[in-house]
Formats: C-alpha cells, structure tokens, sequence
C-alpha cells in the first residue's frame, strides 16, 4: 500500500500519480489534501498523516507532493523511522532506495513536470534495498534516531 498524500500544489499531480499507480498494480491510499482550491490546506497536516501510516506499517512507502517537495519531506522526517528522499531526478530516486532504504519520496509539484515526476517515482518504486554496509549505516541512522552516536 502506497500512502500519498499532497497540499493544495500537489493535488493534480497526485492524481496523475494515483493513474500510474493503478496502471502498475500498486495499491494506495490518499491522506489528503483533496482540493486545489483551498491555499490553506497546509503540507503538515497531510505528510504527518501519510509519513505515520507508513512508521506503523498501515502503509509500505509513501509519495507526498508539496510545491518544492522541501516542505512535507521536512515533516516526514520528523516522524521515526522515516527515510526520505527528495528528487527531481530519477537516479537519486533510485539510488536513495537501493542504498538508503528510503520509504517516503517527496517531490515538488511546481519543480517536476507530471511525466518527469512519474519517471522518477517509478524508479524508486521498482529499486530494490540492497543492505550489507547500507544496511550497517541505516543502523546507526537509528542509534541517532534513538539518542545515541552512530559509533557508540
Ligand atoms: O512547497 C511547499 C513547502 O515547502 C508548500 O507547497 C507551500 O505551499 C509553499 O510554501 C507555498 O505556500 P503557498 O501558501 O501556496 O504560497
């Protein structure tokens, strides 16, 4: 299950998303924000609520959208164990999976277009973790999480 979830710059592209997602066979479900319309619709409210379904396990990974990306990636970083990857390219896309076992993307409505914007999450959707030594530094990545030094 793939958690998506947008502010009002990200709702169009969402939905394109969703059509991709669909197309691949991919299971999601939407936190919201539902309309373009409203400019109030502020990112927080709707990556804390994408970027916790996916610290519970309710969801595998999510794709949160805001104008830059910057925003919501902010947010879900706050959550524990959330890994995200901010792209606008879709080699760090990749990459970020295959060596970081990142599970949130975030990418930005008003810096990729729709068809770059599907190029790049359809690379991270389809890399795979790789572990060994990325798997020993997404460790201490969790000892600093948890309070303590990567080295201790
Ligand atoms: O890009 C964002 C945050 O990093 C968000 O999309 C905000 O919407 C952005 O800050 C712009 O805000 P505005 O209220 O749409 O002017």
């Amino acid at each position: 299950m793939i958690a998506l979830a947008s502010d009002h710059h990200g709702v169009a592209l969402k939905h394109e998303l969703m059509k991709m997602l669909d197309g691949m066979g991919l299971a999601w479900k939407d936190f919201g924000s539902y309309d373009e319309n409203n400019r109030n619709d502020d990112y927080p409210i709707y990556g804390y609520k994408a970027a916790r379904a996916v610290a519970s396990g309710e969801c595998d990974r999510g794709i949160l959208i805001c104008g830059t990306g910057m925003g919501i990636s902010i947010v879900a970083c706050k959550v524990k164990g959330i890994r995200v990857c901010t792209c606008s390219d879709a080699y760090s896309a990749e990459m970020s999976k295959r060596h970081n076992n990142s599970n949130i993307l975030t990418m930005g409505a008003l810096v990729v277009g729709t068809e770059k914007a599907k190029m790049i999450a359809r690379h991270w959707l389809t890399a795979e973790f790789e572990g060994g030594r990325h798997q020993r530094r997404i460790d201490m990545i969790e000892k600093i999480e948890n309070g303590e030094a990567p080295d201790a």
